[in-house]
């Protein structure tokens, strides 16, 4: 008998895209051939250690989403869900919609479609032995707390580099640990005026006992948020498909 937990890829392309501001959701522009969420739903449908995937899409857009998944033929999709109003809501939803049975939860932002098989690999074989488990990359910025001044900002205190990390996606958990610790957010009146931008964080703030490990990111998963990131991921996927001088014949 197959003892290995399920592994589920939630992408949540809940959002609007306001700061890209094409007035439809960023998820559905097209970037090197096909829709941004393409992209990731085929990135989830080739992983063979992933056995279903949740979409968490944009109210009015799911029967998009649904064209989209049966012309695609991406058959491991089970369920396409209404997002909320923030991310945070949309991975609530995605974990009601999850059903009762353990299983492994990877929640990805529908919006990094270049992100990289080995990812998925390294972030499910890390769950056979931690409950958590977050993707990142070092910082290569220095970084800043900014504080207010009468005249704007200055700046309040320069952050040690060397142990920062930029947090990307996916963001993977025991579907029980990331549910006890939204139980616990969402009984926290505190949680509204102090929302996490992440769920690493929710699990970090309510259940700090569980150790969140780390696997290596990468600079190509990024996060399309602004008008420019198309340019760059349009050129990522170029690259991606030219063979480097190393295999040329
Ligand atoms: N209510 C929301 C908001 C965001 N997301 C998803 O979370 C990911 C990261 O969010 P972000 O880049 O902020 O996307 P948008 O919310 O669409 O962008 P903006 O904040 O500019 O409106 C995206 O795949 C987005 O669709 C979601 O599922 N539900
Ligand atoms: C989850 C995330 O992508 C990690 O970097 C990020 O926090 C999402 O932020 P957004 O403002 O919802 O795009």
């Amino acid at each position: 008998m197959d003892s290995r937990l399920r592994s589920v890829g939630v992408l949540l392309a809940g959002g609007v895209g306001q700061r890209i501001g094409l007035g439809r959701p960023k998820q559905l522009i097209e970037v090197a051939g096909k829709t941004i969420i393409e992209h990731s739903l085929a990135v989830f449908q080739e992983a063979p250690e992933i056995d279903e995937i949740v979409v968490l899409m944009t109210p009015g857009y799911a029967d998009r989403i649904r064209e989209i998944v049966a012309k695609g033929g991406y058959d491991k999709v089970g369920k396409v869900v209404d997002g909320g109003a923030s991310r945070t809501e949309s991975t609530w939803l995605a974990l009601q919609a999850l059903g009762a049975e353990e299983c492994n939860v990877l929640l990805h932002d529908a919006v990094r479609p270049l992100l990289e098989p080995r990812i998925i690999t390294e972030c499910v074989k890390a769950l056979e032995t931690h409950r958590a488990v977050n993707v990142a990359i070092p910082s290569s910025d220095t970084v800043l707390v900014a504080v207010p001044a009468p005249d704007g900002e200055v700046i309040g205190e320069v952050l040690d580099r060397s142990v920062l990390r930029r947090s990307q996606t996916p963001q993977c958990f025991r579907l029980s640990v990331i549910r006890e610790a939204y139980e616990r957010a969402l009984a926290d009146p505190g949680f509204a005026s102090r929302p996490a931008t992440d769920d690493c964080g929710v699990v970090l703030r309510y259940l700090p006992d569980v150790p969140i490990h780390l696997v290596p990111g990468s600079e190509q998963n990024i996060k399309v948020t602004h008008p420019a990131d198309l340019r760059i991921a349009e050129l990522l996927f170029q690259l991606a498909a030219t063979p480097s001088i190393s295999d040329l014949p």
